[in-house]
C-alpha cells in the first residue's frame, strides 16, 4: 500500500530513534532518552499544527486589512498581546523574555505575509 497520510506527511520517513548517540551510551539511558523524545516529538507536531492554524487565521486578517487599506502592523494590539503572553509565561514557568521573542518572531512573519497580500491586492486593482 502506497497510500500517504497527508495529515502527517513525514510519518513514514521519520525515524524517532535517529541519534548521533546511538551505540555510545548505555542502553538504559538511551531508552529513557527515547521515551522523553517521544513526548518532544508529539509536542513539536502539535506546535506545527497550531502554527498552521494561526497562520490560516492571520491570512484572513491580511486579506481584510488589504481590502480596507489598513496598515499591516497594529502596535497597540501587539503591546497587549506581549503583556498577556509574558504574564501567561510567568504563570507557566516559561521565560517571559523567550515568550516575547517567540511572539515577535511570529508576528514579524505575519506582517511580511500581510504586506505581500496587500501588494498582490494593489496589483490586482491596478490591473482591473
Ligand atoms: O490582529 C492583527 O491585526 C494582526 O494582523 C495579527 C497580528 C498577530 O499575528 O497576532 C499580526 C500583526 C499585528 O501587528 C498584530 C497582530
Amino acid at each position: 500500500m502506497t497510500e500517504q497520510n497527508h495529515a502527517l506527511p513525514d510519518a513514514d520517513s521519520f525515524d524517532p530513534s535517529a541519534s548521533s548517540l546511538a551505540g555510545r551510551v548505555d542502553q538504559a539511558v538511551m531508552d529513557e532518552l527515547l521515551s522523553i523524545r517521544s513526548s518532544i516529538d508529539n509536542i513539536d507536531a502539535t506546535l506545527v499544527f497550531l502554527l498552521a492554524e494561526r497562520f490560516k487565521a492571520t491570512q484572513k486578517v491580511g486579506v481584510l486589512k488589504a481590502t480596507h487599506k489598513l496598515p499591516a502592523g497594529d502596535p497597540g494590539r501587539e503591546s497587549a498581546q506581549i503583556e498577556r503572553l509574558r504574564r501567561l509565561a510567568e504563570e507557566a514557568h516559561l521565560d517571559p523574555a523567550f515568550a516575547e521573542k517567540f511572539l515577535n518572531f511570529i508576528i514579524s512573519e505575519v506582517i511580511r505575509h500581510h504586506e505581500a497580500i496587500a501588494e498582490g491586492h494593489q496589483a490586482s486593482i491596478a490591473q482591473a
